[in-house]
Protein backbone atom coordinates (compact mmCIF):
# COMPACT_ATOMS: atom_id res chain seq x y z
CA UNK A 1 0.00 0.00 0.00
CA UNK A 2 1.54 3.10 -0.50
CA UNK A 3 0.76 5.92 2.03
CA UNK A 4 2.31 8.74 3.35
CA UNK A 5 4.24 8.06 7.06
CA UNK A 6 2.57 10.69 9.20
CA UNK A 7 5.37 10.45 11.37
CA UNK A 8 8.89 11.58 11.96
CA UNK A 9 10.09 8.38 13.31
CA UNK A 10 11.26 5.26 11.73
CA UNK A 11 9.32 2.98 11.51
CA UNK A 12 6.05 4.90 11.19
CA UNK A 13 3.62 4.22 13.23
CA UNK A 14 0.82 4.82 11.36
CA UNK A 15 0.03 5.67 7.54
CA UNK A 16 -3.01 7.64 6.05
CA UNK A 17 -3.76 7.51 2.28
CA UNK A 18 -6.82 9.43 0.64
CA UNK A 19 -9.34 7.22 -0.91
CA UNK A 20 -9.30 7.58 -4.49
CA UNK A 21 -12.58 7.87 -5.91
CA UNK A 22 -12.54 11.49 -3.66
CA UNK A 23 -12.18 13.64 -7.36
CA UNK A 24 -15.16 11.95 -8.45
CA UNK A 25 -17.00 12.12 -5.68
CA UNK A 26 -16.34 16.09 -5.72
CA UNK A 27 -17.20 15.97 -9.89
CA UNK A 28 -20.39 14.05 -8.96
CA UNK A 29 -21.78 16.42 -6.42
CA UNK A 30 -21.34 19.53 -9.13
CA UNK A 31 -23.30 17.44 -11.38
CA UNK A 32 -26.05 16.37 -9.17
CA UNK A 33 -26.45 19.45 -7.66
CA UNK A 34 -27.71 21.19 -10.96
CA UNK A 35 -29.93 18.01 -11.38
CA UNK A 36 -31.48 18.48 -7.87
CA UNK A 37 -32.29 22.26 -8.60
CA UNK A 38 -33.82 21.25 -11.99
CA UNK A 39 -36.28 18.63 -10.03
CA UNK A 40 -37.16 21.60 -7.55
CA UNK A 41 -37.38 24.23 -10.30
CA UNK A 42 -40.03 21.60 -11.90
CA UNK A 43 -42.10 21.54 -8.74
CA UNK A 44 -42.42 25.12 -8.14
CA UNK A 45 -43.63 25.72 -11.55
CA UNK A 46 -45.89 22.84 -11.17
CA UNK A 47 -47.08 24.21 -8.17
CA UNK A 48 -47.56 28.02 -9.84
CA UNK A 49 -48.81 26.72 -12.96
CA UNK A 50 -51.11 24.23 -12.25
CA UNK A 51 -51.71 24.44 -9.02
CA UNK A 52 -55.28 25.90 -9.05
CA UNK A 53 -56.87 22.25 -8.65
CA UNK A 54 -56.58 22.07 -5.01
CA UNK A 55 -55.79 18.83 -5.08
CA UNK A 56 -52.85 19.11 -7.35
CA UNK A 57 -51.79 21.81 -5.02
CA UNK A 58 -51.62 19.72 -2.26
CA UNK A 59 -49.52 17.10 -3.70
CA UNK A 60 -47.28 19.11 -5.60
CA UNK A 61 -46.75 20.98 -1.89
CA UNK A 62 -45.95 17.31 -0.48
CA UNK A 63 -43.66 16.20 -3.23
CA UNK A 64 -41.71 19.64 -2.81
CA UNK A 65 -41.37 19.47 0.46
CA UNK A 66 -39.91 16.12 0.53
CA UNK A 67 -37.86 16.99 -2.06
CA UNK A 68 -36.58 19.35 -0.46
CA UNK A 69 -35.82 17.85 2.87
CA UNK A 70 -34.25 14.98 0.79
CA UNK A 71 -31.67 17.38 -1.25
CA UNK A 72 -30.85 19.01 2.39
CA UNK A 73 -30.07 15.62 3.63
CA UNK A 74 -27.98 14.59 0.48
CA UNK A 75 -26.18 18.13 0.43
CA UNK A 76 -25.60 17.03 4.30
CA UNK A 77 -24.25 13.36 3.21
CA UNK A 78 -21.65 15.13 0.99
CA UNK A 79 -19.60 16.07 4.18
CA UNK A 80 -18.41 12.56 4.24
CA UNK A 81 -17.40 12.35 0.43
CA UNK A 82 -15.22 14.82 0.15
CA UNK A 83 -11.92 14.03 1.85
CA UNK A 84 -12.23 10.35 2.70
CA UNK A 85 -9.18 8.47 3.74
CA UNK A 86 -7.99 5.26 5.23
CA UNK A 87 -5.38 4.77 7.71
CA UNK A 88 -3.08 1.95 8.97
CA UNK A 89 -1.46 1.42 11.95
CA UNK A 90 1.36 -0.66 12.70
CA UNK A 91 1.88 -2.19 16.53
CA UNK A 92 5.13 -4.30 15.20
CA UNK A 93 6.48 -0.80 15.22
CA UNK A 94 5.46 0.61 18.64
CA UNK A 95 8.30 -1.16 20.88
CA UNK A 96 10.95 0.23 18.78
CA UNK A 97 9.92 3.91 19.37
CA UNK A 98 8.39 3.75 22.95
CA UNK A 99 9.37 1.10 25.50
CA UNK A 100 6.55 -0.64 27.36
CA UNK A 101 7.61 1.21 30.42
CA UNK A 102 6.93 4.52 28.94
CA UNK A 103 3.44 3.02 27.92
CA UNK A 104 0.76 5.42 29.32
CA UNK A 105 -1.77 3.54 32.14
CA UNK A 106 -4.99 2.54 30.92
CA UNK A 107 -8.68 3.16 32.69
CA UNK A 108 -11.62 1.43 31.42
CA UNK A 109 -14.82 2.19 32.41
CA UNK A 110 -17.51 -0.06 31.43
CA UNK A 111 -21.48 0.88 32.18
CA UNK A 112 -24.24 -1.43 32.70
CA UNK A 113 -27.56 -0.61 34.31
CA UNK A 114 -29.93 -3.73 34.62
CA UNK A 115 -28.84 -7.10 35.41
CA UNK A 116 -31.65 -8.58 33.85
CA UNK A 117 -31.60 -6.79 30.89
CA UNK A 118 -27.82 -6.97 30.95
CA UNK A 119 -26.79 -10.29 32.36
CA UNK A 120 -24.04 -10.15 34.85
CA UNK A 121 -22.47 -13.03 32.90
CA UNK A 122 -22.27 -11.18 29.93
CA UNK A 123 -20.71 -7.51 31.72
CA UNK A 124 -18.41 -9.99 33.25
CA UNK A 125 -17.24 -11.66 30.08
CA UNK A 126 -16.74 -7.71 28.97
CA UNK A 127 -14.47 -7.43 32.05
CA UNK A 128 -12.42 -10.21 31.69
CA UNK A 129 -12.26 -9.68 27.75
CA UNK A 130 -10.27 -5.97 28.85
CA UNK A 131 -8.89 -7.13 31.72
CA UNK A 132 -6.76 -9.62 29.18
CA UNK A 133 -5.34 -7.10 26.95
CA UNK A 134 -1.98 -7.49 25.76
CA UNK A 135 -0.66 -4.65 28.12
CA UNK A 136 1.44 -3.84 31.43
CA UNK A 137 -1.17 -4.87 33.34
CA UNK A 138 0.34 -3.12 36.13
CA UNK A 139 -1.13 -0.17 34.02
CA UNK A 140 -4.49 -1.21 33.70
CA UNK A 141 -7.29 -0.50 35.70
CA UNK A 142 -11.11 -1.71 35.21
CA UNK A 143 -14.10 0.11 36.93
CA UNK A 144 -17.68 -1.08 36.04
CA UNK A 145 -20.56 1.53 36.91
CA UNK A 146 -23.32 -0.65 37.65
CA UNK A 147 -26.97 2.15 37.53
CA UNK A 148 -28.74 -1.27 38.49
CA UNK A 149 -27.48 -1.08 41.64
CA UNK A 150 -27.43 -5.02 41.96
CA UNK A 151 -26.05 -7.44 44.30
CA UNK A 152 -26.35 -9.75 41.45
CA UNK A 153 -24.00 -8.12 39.36
CA UNK A 154 -21.27 -7.43 42.68
CA UNK A 155 -21.48 -11.13 43.32
CA UNK A 156 -20.67 -11.60 39.13
CA UNK A 157 -17.82 -9.58 39.95
CA UNK A 158 -16.61 -11.16 42.28
CA UNK A 159 -16.66 -14.31 41.31
CA UNK A 160 -14.74 -13.11 37.97
CA UNK A 161 -12.39 -11.49 40.05
CA UNK A 162 -10.97 -15.32 41.10
CA UNK A 163 -11.61 -16.93 37.81
CA UNK A 164 -9.56 -13.25 36.52
CA UNK A 165 -6.24 -15.20 38.27
CA UNK A 166 -6.41 -18.57 36.21
CA UNK A 167 -8.39 -16.56 32.99
CA UNK A 168 -5.57 -13.98 32.16
CA UNK A 169 -2.59 -16.35 32.51
CA UNK A 170 -3.94 -19.25 30.50
CA UNK A 171 -4.42 -16.30 27.62
CA UNK A 172 -1.21 -14.92 27.92
CA UNK A 173 0.36 -18.88 27.96
CA UNK A 174 -1.26 -20.02 24.68
CA UNK A 175 -1.50 -16.24 23.41
CA UNK A 176 -4.71 -16.28 22.51
CA UNK A 177 -7.08 -13.41 20.30
CA UNK A 178 -10.29 -14.44 21.76
CA UNK A 179 -9.51 -13.14 25.33
CA UNK A 180 -14.27 -13.46 25.87
CA UNK A 181 -14.07 -16.30 28.02
CA UNK A 182 -17.58 -17.13 26.81
CA UNK A 183 -16.67 -16.30 23.17
CA UNK A 184 -13.49 -18.70 23.29
CA UNK A 185 -15.22 -21.42 24.62
CA UNK A 186 -17.86 -21.64 22.27
CA UNK A 187 -15.20 -21.35 19.48
CA UNK A 188 -13.97 -24.46 17.91
CA UNK A 189 -10.34 -23.31 18.79
CA UNK A 190 -11.11 -24.17 22.20
CA UNK A 191 -11.91 -28.07 22.22
CA UNK A 192 -9.28 -28.70 20.22
CA UNK A 193 -5.55 -27.06 20.65
CA UNK A 194 -4.94 -26.83 24.61
CA UNK A 195 -4.99 -29.72 27.15
CA UNK A 196 -5.32 -27.61 29.90
CA UNK A 197 -8.22 -26.03 28.31
CA UNK A 198 -10.90 -28.84 29.56
CA UNK A 199 -9.74 -27.75 33.17
CA UNK A 200 -10.05 -23.88 32.80
CA UNK A 201 -13.31 -23.96 31.10
CA UNK A 202 -14.73 -26.18 33.87
CA UNK A 203 -13.86 -23.34 36.02
CA UNK A 204 -15.67 -20.92 33.93
CA UNK A 205 -18.61 -23.27 33.54
CA UNK A 206 -18.32 -23.23 37.45
CA UNK A 207 -18.35 -19.86 37.87
CA UNK A 208 -21.81 -19.52 35.24
CA UNK A 209 -23.61 -21.68 36.99
CA UNK A 210 -22.88 -20.06 40.26
CA UNK A 211 -23.87 -16.42 38.95
CA UNK A 212 -26.65 -17.86 36.83
CA UNK A 213 -28.07 -19.37 39.64
CA UNK A 214 -27.99 -16.36 42.47
CA UNK A 215 -29.34 -14.29 39.19
CA UNK A 216 -32.66 -16.46 38.95
CA UNK A 217 -33.05 -16.67 42.23
CA UNK A 218 -32.48 -13.19 42.66
CA UNK A 219 -30.60 -12.44 45.42
CA UNK A 220 -26.75 -12.88 47.36
CA UNK A 221 -27.79 -16.21 49.78
CA UNK A 222 -25.48 -16.84 52.72
CA UNK A 223 -24.49 -19.42 51.28
CA UNK A 224 -22.54 -17.71 48.52
CA UNK A 225 -20.47 -15.11 50.79
CA UNK A 226 -17.45 -16.87 51.39
CA UNK A 227 -15.69 -14.36 53.65
CA UNK A 228 -16.32 -11.08 55.35
CA UNK A 229 -15.18 -8.47 53.31
CA UNK A 230 -17.61 -10.00 51.24
CA UNK A 231 -20.12 -9.80 53.62
CA UNK A 232 -19.33 -6.59 54.57
CA UNK A 233 -20.11 -5.12 51.09
CA UNK A 234 -23.48 -7.06 50.18
CA UNK A 235 -24.53 -5.71 53.80
CA UNK A 236 -24.90 -2.56 52.12
CA UNK A 237 -28.29 -3.63 50.48
CA UNK A 238 -30.47 -3.56 53.14
CA UNK A 239 -34.40 -3.29 52.48
CA UNK A 240 -34.73 0.27 51.56
CA UNK A 241 -31.97 -0.06 49.25
CA UNK A 242 -33.49 0.24 45.43
CA UNK A 243 -32.04 0.83 42.33
CA UNK A 244 -33.95 4.25 42.08
CA UNK A 245 -32.54 5.58 45.79
CA UNK A 246 -29.46 3.78 47.38
CA UNK A 247 -25.98 5.26 48.70
CA UNK A 248 -22.81 4.99 46.79
CA UNK A 249 -21.27 1.28 46.72
CA UNK A 250 -17.73 1.32 45.83
CA UNK A 251 -15.62 -2.58 46.13
CA UNK A 252 -12.19 -2.77 45.38
CA UNK A 253 -12.19 -6.03 43.93
CA UNK A 254 -8.34 -6.35 42.83
CA UNK A 255 -5.36 -4.67 43.48
CA UNK A 256 -2.35 -4.36 41.38
CA UNK A 257 -0.06 -3.26 44.41
CA UNK A 258 -1.16 -6.41 46.24
CA UNK A 259 -3.45 -9.27 43.92
CA UNK A 260 -1.19 -11.66 42.08
CA UNK A 261 -2.26 -14.38 39.64
CA UNK A 262 -1.72 -18.04 39.82
CA UNK A 263 1.45 -17.70 38.02
CA UNK A 264 2.95 -14.45 40.62
CA UNK A 265 2.09 -12.49 37.94
CA UNK A 266 0.41 -8.35 38.49
CA UNK A 267 -3.21 -8.82 38.32
CA UNK A 268 -5.11 -5.29 37.11
CA UNK A 269 -7.07 -3.36 39.48
CA UNK A 270 -10.98 -3.82 39.34
CA UNK A 271 -13.22 -1.70 41.09
CA UNK A 272 -17.29 -2.35 40.90
CA UNK A 273 -19.23 1.41 41.64
CA UNK A 274 -23.01 1.88 42.03
CA UNK A 275 -23.40 5.27 42.53
CA UNK A 276 -25.45 7.27 44.64
CA UNK A 277 -28.67 7.40 43.52
CA UNK A 278 -31.86 9.56 44.76
CA UNK A 279 -35.38 10.05 43.56
CA UNK A 280 -34.71 13.87 43.89
CA UNK A 281 -31.77 14.46 41.92
CA UNK A 282 -31.15 13.55 38.22
CA UNK A 283 -29.50 11.04 37.57
CA UNK A 284 -28.36 11.85 33.87
CA UNK A 285 -28.76 7.97 32.49
CA UNK A 286 -25.35 6.96 31.32
CA UNK A 287 -23.83 10.67 30.79
CA UNK A 288 -23.73 10.59 34.71
CA UNK A 289 -23.09 7.40 35.10
CA UNK A 290 -19.61 8.10 32.99
CA UNK A 291 -18.86 11.13 34.90
CA UNK A 292 -18.75 9.51 38.41
CA UNK A 293 -16.60 6.73 36.73
CA UNK A 294 -14.05 9.44 35.12
CA UNK A 295 -13.94 11.12 38.94
CA UNK A 296 -13.52 7.76 40.71
CA UNK A 297 -10.88 6.69 38.29
CA UNK A 298 -9.35 9.72 38.37
CA UNK A 299 -8.91 9.47 42.70
CA UNK A 300 -7.89 6.02 42.42
CA UNK A 301 -5.29 6.03 39.10
CA UNK A 302 -5.87 8.88 37.26
CA UNK A 303 -4.47 7.28 33.95
CA UNK A 304 -3.93 9.70 30.99
CA UNK A 305 -5.44 7.38 28.80
CA UNK A 306 -9.59 6.01 29.17
CA UNK A 307 -11.62 3.74 27.41
CA UNK A 308 -15.34 3.51 27.51
CA UNK A 309 -16.98 0.54 26.85
CA UNK A 310 -20.73 -0.74 26.81
CA UNK A 311 -21.27 -3.65 28.94
CA UNK A 312 -23.09 -5.47 25.32
CA UNK A 313 -19.63 -5.03 23.98
CA UNK A 314 -16.30 -7.23 24.40
CA UNK A 315 -12.52 -7.13 23.33
CA UNK A 316 -12.15 -9.26 20.05
CA UNK A 317 -8.90 -8.39 19.95
CA UNK A 318 -5.61 -8.07 23.02
CA UNK A 319 -3.63 -5.95 20.87
CA UNK A 320 -6.25 -2.80 20.56
CA UNK A 321 -4.44 -0.33 23.23
CA UNK A 322 -1.23 -0.48 21.32
CA UNK A 323 -2.95 0.58 17.90
CA UNK A 324 -4.14 3.14 19.81
CA UNK A 325 -0.81 3.97 21.12
CA UNK A 326 0.72 4.01 17.12
CA UNK A 327 -1.40 6.87 17.15
CA UNK A 328 -1.19 8.58 21.12
CA UNK A 329 2.93 7.83 20.64
CA UNK A 330 3.11 9.58 17.11
CA UNK A 331 4.03 13.81 17.70
CA UNK A 332 2.13 13.84 14.18
CA UNK A 333 -1.30 12.52 15.09
CA UNK A 334 -0.92 13.53 19.14
CA UNK A 335 -1.56 16.69 18.98
CA UNK A 336 -5.27 18.12 19.66
CA UNK A 337 -6.34 14.15 19.52
CA UNK A 338 -9.44 13.91 21.64
CA UNK A 339 -10.43 10.21 21.31
CA UNK A 340 -9.08 7.06 18.92
CA UNK A 341 -13.13 5.68 18.08
CA UNK A 342 -13.33 1.87 16.99
CA UNK A 343 -16.42 0.71 15.06
CA UNK A 344 -19.12 -0.49 16.38
CA UNK A 345 -19.06 -4.10 15.34
CA UNK A 346 -21.97 -6.69 15.54
CA UNK A 347 -22.24 -10.55 16.49
CA UNK A 348 -24.91 -12.89 15.05
CA UNK A 349 -25.64 -10.96 12.09
CA UNK A 350 -27.57 -12.91 9.34
CA UNK A 351 -24.68 -13.44 6.31
CA UNK A 352 -26.75 -11.59 3.99
CA UNK A 353 -27.82 -9.17 6.65
CA UNK A 354 -31.04 -8.25 5.38
CA UNK A 355 -31.89 -5.92 7.52
CA UNK A 356 -28.72 -3.83 7.68
CA UNK A 357 -28.29 -4.14 11.08
CA UNK A 358 -24.30 -3.79 10.43
CA UNK A 359 -24.77 -0.09 10.33
CA UNK A 360 -22.23 -0.01 7.81
CA UNK A 361 -22.27 3.48 6.68
CA UNK A 362 -23.20 4.64 9.91
CA UNK A 363 -20.03 3.58 11.33
CA UNK A 364 -17.85 2.69 8.88
CA UNK A 365 -18.33 4.58 5.56
CA UNK A 366 -19.37 7.90 7.17
CA UNK A 367 -16.39 7.25 9.79
CA UNK A 368 -13.38 7.16 6.72
CA UNK A 369 -15.05 10.70 5.00
CA UNK A 370 -15.37 12.39 8.72
CA UNK A 371 -11.75 11.20 9.56
CA UNK A 372 -10.28 13.10 6.77
CA UNK A 373 -12.01 15.97 8.36
CA UNK A 374 -11.88 16.44 11.91
CA UNK A 375 -12.00 13.17 12.82
CA UNK A 376 -15.12 10.41 13.49
CA UNK A 377 -17.83 11.34 15.75
CA UNK A 378 -17.87 10.07 19.67
CA UNK A 379 -20.18 6.44 19.07
CA UNK A 380 -20.57 5.61 23.33
CA UNK A 381 -18.28 2.85 23.37
CA UNK A 382 -14.86 1.92 21.94
CA UNK A 383 -13.64 4.98 21.89
CA UNK A 384 -9.95 5.66 23.93
CA UNK A 385 -10.10 9.54 25.30
CA UNK A 386 -7.42 11.52 26.68
CA UNK A 387 -8.15 12.41 29.78
CA UNK A 388 -7.34 15.65 29.26
CA UNK A 389 -9.51 16.44 26.92
CA UNK A 390 -12.37 16.02 28.78
CA UNK A 391 -11.07 19.28 30.37
CA UNK A 392 -11.38 22.09 28.19
CA UNK A 393 -10.50 22.46 24.61
CA UNK A 394 -6.44 21.66 23.57
CA UNK A 395 -5.18 25.59 24.80
CA UNK A 396 -7.27 26.51 28.15
CA UNK A 397 -7.43 23.61 30.48
CA UNK A 398 -10.53 24.02 32.90
CA UNK A 399 -9.51 22.81 36.21
CA UNK A 400 -11.75 20.90 38.38
CA UNK A 401 -13.09 21.84 41.36
CA UNK A 402 -10.99 19.58 43.66
CA UNK A 403 -7.11 19.10 42.64
CA UNK A 404 -7.58 15.32 43.04
CA UNK A 405 -9.54 15.32 39.43
CA UNK A 406 -7.08 17.24 37.53
CA UNK A 407 -5.55 14.96 34.77
CA UNK A 408 -2.24 15.87 35.47
CA UNK A 409 -2.51 14.59 39.34
CA UNK A 410 -0.40 12.10 40.40
CA UNK A 411 -1.58 9.32 42.44
CA UNK A 412 0.23 8.43 45.17
CA UNK A 413 0.88 4.06 44.64
CA UNK A 414 2.51 3.07 47.48
CA UNK A 415 -0.72 2.64 49.51
CA UNK A 416 -3.01 0.04 48.35
CA UNK A 417 -6.26 1.62 48.12
CA UNK A 418 -7.76 -0.71 50.52
CA UNK A 419 -5.72 0.17 52.84
CA UNK A 420 -6.18 4.41 52.07
CA UNK A 421 -9.23 5.59 54.18
CA UNK A 422 -9.12 9.02 53.10
CA UNK A 423 -9.19 7.75 48.97
CA UNK A 424 -12.02 5.77 49.81
CA UNK A 425 -14.06 8.22 51.63
CA UNK A 426 -12.97 10.91 48.38
CA UNK A 427 -13.99 8.48 45.83
CA UNK A 428 -17.40 8.18 47.89
CA UNK A 429 -17.87 11.89 48.31
CA UNK A 430 -17.10 12.80 44.02
CA UNK A 431 -19.66 9.68 43.40
CA UNK A 432 -22.44 11.48 45.38
CA UNK A 433 -25.84 12.50 43.54
CA UNK A 434 -25.42 15.95 44.57
CA UNK A 435 -21.54 16.31 43.85
CA UNK A 436 -22.29 17.85 40.39
CA UNK A 437 -24.37 20.96 41.51
CA UNK A 438 -22.78 23.93 41.12
CA UNK A 439 -19.69 22.69 39.18
CA UNK A 440 -19.00 22.10 35.25
CA UNK A 441 -19.63 18.44 34.98
CA UNK A 442 -21.44 17.65 32.48
CA UNK A 443 -21.48 21.51 31.11
CA UNK A 444 -17.66 22.23 30.47
CA UNK A 445 -16.37 19.13 31.37
CA UNK A 446 -16.63 15.24 31.40
CA UNK A 447 -19.10 14.03 29.15
CA UNK A 448 -22.14 16.47 28.00
CA UNK A 449 -25.65 16.82 29.31
CA UNK A 450 -28.27 17.94 27.41
CA UNK A 451 -28.98 15.18 24.63
CA UNK A 452 -30.08 11.57 25.26
CA UNK A 453 -27.40 10.72 22.86
CA UNK A 454 -24.81 11.80 25.10
CA UNK A 455 -22.57 10.12 22.85
CA UNK A 456 -22.89 12.29 19.72
CA UNK A 457 -23.39 15.58 21.61
CA UNK A 458 -20.12 14.97 23.43
CA UNK A 459 -18.14 14.41 20.47
CA UNK A 460 -19.75 17.03 18.63
CA UNK A 461 -18.81 19.37 21.52
CA UNK A 462 -15.36 18.33 21.63
CA UNK A 463 -14.27 18.97 17.81
CA UNK A 464 -16.09 22.53 18.00
CA UNK A 465 -13.41 23.25 20.48
CA UNK A 466 -10.73 21.96 18.52
CA UNK A 467 -10.12 18.69 19.03
CA UNK A 468 -9.69 15.88 16.62
CA UNK A 469 -10.39 12.55 16.73
CA UNK A 470 -9.02 9.64 14.73
CA UNK A 471 -10.74 6.25 13.32
CA UNK A 472 -9.10 3.22 13.40
CA UNK A 473 -10.51 0.29 11.61
CA UNK A 474 -8.14 -3.03 11.67
CA UNK A 475 -8.77 -5.93 9.87
CA UNK A 476 -9.50 -8.06 12.66
CA UNK A 477 -12.69 -6.17 14.54
CA UNK A 478 -10.99 -4.77 17.92
CA UNK A 479 -14.87 -5.21 19.69
CA UNK A 480 -18.11 -7.14 19.14
CA UNK A 481 -21.26 -6.03 20.57
CA UNK A 482 -24.89 -7.63 20.60
CA UNK A 483 -27.36 -5.48 18.51
CA UNK A 484 -30.89 -5.24 19.43
CA UNK A 485 -32.57 -8.71 19.20
CA UNK A 486 -36.58 -7.46 19.31
CA UNK A 487 -38.19 -5.23 17.49
CA UNK A 488 -39.85 -3.18 20.32
CA UNK A 489 -36.06 -3.13 21.75
CA UNK A 490 -34.93 -1.68 18.01
CA UNK A 491 -38.19 0.73 18.19
CA UNK A 492 -37.02 1.81 20.98
CA UNK A 493 -33.34 2.48 20.70
CA UNK A 494 -34.40 4.88 17.41
CA UNK A 495 -36.65 6.41 19.02
CA UNK A 496 -34.09 7.73 21.86
CA UNK A 497 -31.63 8.05 19.27
CA UNK A 498 -33.97 9.93 17.27
CA UNK A 499 -35.41 11.98 20.47
CA UNK A 500 -31.11 13.01 21.60
CA UNK A 501 -30.38 14.05 17.67
CA UNK A 502 -33.10 16.54 17.85
CA UNK A 503 -32.74 17.88 21.17
CA UNK A 504 -29.23 18.88 19.44
CA UNK A 505 -30.67 19.99 16.11
CA UNK A 506 -33.12 22.57 18.60
CA UNK A 507 -30.17 23.48 20.68
CA UNK A 508 -28.27 26.41 20.72
CA UNK A 509 -25.53 24.54 19.56
CA UNK A 510 -27.29 23.38 16.47
CA UNK A 511 -24.73 22.47 13.70
CA UNK A 512 -25.97 23.63 10.61
CA UNK A 513 -25.66 27.59 12.54
CA UNK A 514 -23.12 26.86 15.12
CA UNK A 515 -21.22 23.73 14.02
CA UNK A 516 -20.67 24.77 10.00
CA UNK A 517 -19.47 28.37 11.35
CA UNK A 518 -17.37 26.82 13.60
CA UNK A 519 -15.61 23.95 11.87
CA UNK A 520 -17.17 23.81 8.26
CA UNK A 521 -17.53 20.43 6.57
CA UNK A 522 -17.50 18.92 9.93
CA UNK A 523 -20.16 20.64 11.25
CA UNK A 524 -22.25 19.66 7.90
CA UNK A 525 -21.76 16.01 8.85
CA UNK A 526 -22.74 16.87 12.32
CA UNK A 527 -26.08 17.85 10.91
CA UNK A 528 -26.62 15.47 8.72
CA UNK A 529 -26.81 12.98 12.01
CA UNK A 530 -28.96 15.67 13.78
CA UNK A 531 -31.31 16.09 11.32
CA UNK A 532 -31.32 12.33 10.53
CA UNK A 533 -34.63 11.86 12.25
CA UNK A 534 -36.77 14.06 9.61
CA UNK A 535 -36.06 11.53 6.98
CA UNK A 536 -39.34 10.14 8.17
CA UNK A 537 -41.34 12.80 6.62
CA UNK A 538 -40.18 12.16 3.19
CA UNK A 539 -40.28 8.43 3.69
CA UNK A 540 -44.12 8.83 4.97
CA UNK A 541 -45.14 11.29 1.75
CA UNK A 542 -43.43 8.90 -0.82
CA UNK A 543 -44.98 5.33 1.24
CA UNK A 544 -48.76 7.43 0.34
CA UNK A 545 -48.48 9.76 -2.21
CA UNK A 546 -48.45 7.42 -5.24
CA UNK A 547 -51.49 5.72 -3.97
CA UNK A 548 -53.69 9.05 -3.42
CA UNK A 549 -52.50 10.41 -6.63
CA UNK A 550 -53.41 7.16 -8.59
CA UNK A 551 -56.54 6.75 -6.77
CA UNK A 552 -57.54 10.68 -8.07
CA UNK A 553 -56.37 10.48 -10.95
CA UNK A 554 -53.12 12.94 -10.69
CA UNK A 555 -50.20 11.99 -12.35
CA UNK A 556 -46.77 12.61 -9.97
CA UNK A 557 -44.31 11.21 -11.94
CA UNK A 558 -43.26 12.10 -15.63
CA UNK A 559 -44.13 9.61 -18.12
CA UNK A 560 -41.50 7.70 -19.85
CA UNK A 561 -41.93 9.76 -23.11
CA UNK A 562 -41.38 13.48 -21.22
CA UNK A 563 -37.99 14.78 -20.75
CA UNK A 564 -39.04 15.18 -17.32
CA UNK A 565 -38.42 11.48 -16.84
CA UNK A 566 -34.49 11.24 -17.77
CA UNK A 567 -34.08 14.02 -14.87
CA UNK A 568 -35.85 11.17 -12.49
CA UNK A 569 -33.98 8.15 -13.77
CA UNK A 570 -30.66 10.55 -12.97
CA UNK A 571 -31.93 11.12 -9.35
CA UNK A 572 -32.66 7.77 -8.73
CA UNK A 573 -30.04 6.36 -10.43
CA UNK A 574 -27.19 8.24 -9.45
CA UNK A 575 -27.66 8.57 -5.46
CA UNK A 576 -28.63 4.60 -5.80
CA UNK A 577 -25.60 4.00 -7.58
CA UNK A 578 -22.73 6.11 -6.00
CA UNK A 579 -24.16 4.22 -2.47
CA UNK A 580 -23.88 0.82 -3.98
CA UNK A 581 -20.29 1.51 -5.27
CA UNK A 582 -19.39 3.27 -1.86
CA UNK A 583 -20.35 -0.34 0.04
CA UNK A 584 -18.44 -2.04 -2.72
CA UNK A 585 -15.81 -0.42 -2.63
CA UNK A 586 -15.62 -1.45 1.25
CA UNK A 587 -16.15 -5.20 0.99
CA UNK A 588 -19.64 -5.51 0.81
CA UNK A 589 -20.94 -8.08 -1.71
CA UNK A 590 -24.25 -7.08 -3.92
CA UNK A 591 -25.98 -9.81 -1.86
CA UNK A 592 -25.88 -7.81 0.88
CA UNK A 593 -26.85 -4.32 -0.91
O1 LIG B 1 -29.06 4.97 32.94
C1 LIG B 1 -28.30 4.34 32.21
C2 LIG B 1 -28.67 3.88 30.91
C3 LIG B 1 -27.76 3.15 30.16
N1 LIG B 1 -26.52 2.88 30.66
C4 LIG B 1 -25.55 2.09 29.84
O2 LIG B 1 -25.36 2.72 28.61
C5 LIG B 1 -24.95 1.76 27.64
C6 LIG B 1 -25.70 1.98 26.34
O3 LIG B 1 -27.06 1.71 26.52
P1 LIG B 1 -27.89 0.75 25.51
O4 LIG B 1 -29.21 0.52 26.13
O5 LIG B 1 -27.05 -0.41 25.12
O6 LIG B 1 -28.11 1.75 24.31
P2 LIG B 1 -27.76 1.60 22.74
O7 LIG B 1 -28.79 2.35 21.99
O8 LIG B 1 -27.47 0.22 22.34
O9 LIG B 1 -26.41 2.43 22.75
C7 LIG B 1 -25.95 3.27 21.73
O10 LIG B 1 -26.45 4.60 21.90
C8 LIG B 1 -26.16 5.18 23.17
C9 LIG B 1 -26.76 6.57 23.19
O11 LIG B 1 -26.33 7.31 22.12
C10 LIG B 1 -24.65 5.20 23.41
O12 LIG B 1 -24.38 5.66 24.71
C11 LIG B 1 -24.10 3.80 23.27
O13 LIG B 1 -22.71 3.78 23.46
C12 LIG B 1 -24.44 3.27 21.89
O14 LIG B 1 -23.93 1.95 21.75
C13 LIG B 1 -25.20 0.38 28.25
O15 LIG B 1 -23.94 -0.18 28.59
C14 LIG B 1 -26.02 0.69 29.49
O16 LIG B 1 -25.72 -0.21 30.51
C15 LIG B 1 -26.16 3.34 31.92
O17 LIG B 1 -25.04 3.08 32.37
N2 LIG B 1 -27.05 4.05 32.65
MN1 LIG C 1 -26.21 -1.22 23.21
Amino acid sequence: MRGKSSGTEIPPLNTTEPIRRTALNRVFAVVYTCAIFALLYHHVETLTIRGRNPLVLVVSFCLLLSDVILALMWATTQAFRMRPIHRREFPGNLQKVVRPREFPALDVLICTADPYKEPPLSVVNTALSVMAYDYPTEKLSVYVSDDGGSALTLFAFMEAAKFAAHWLPFCRKFNLMERNPHAYFSSSSSTSTHACCSEIKMMYERMKVKVEHVVESGKVGDENITGDREREAFSKWTDDFTRHEHPTVIQVLLETSKDRDITGHFMPNLVYISREKSKTSPHRFKAGALNVLLRVSAIMTNAPMVLTLDCDMSSNDPQTPLRVLCYISDPATRPNLSFVQFPQRFRGLSKNDIYASEFKRLFLINFLGMDGLKGPNYVGTGAFFCRRSLFGSPSTLISPEIPQLHPNHVVDKDKPIHESPAMLSLAHHVAGCNYENQTKWGSKMGIRYGSLVEDYYTGYLLHCEGWRSIFCNPDRPAFYGDAPTTLVDLLNQHKRWAIGLLEVAFSRYCPITFGIRTMGLTGLAYAHYSFWPIWSIPIMLYAFLPQLALASGISIFPKISEPGFLLYLFLFLGAYGQDCLDFLLEGDDLRQR
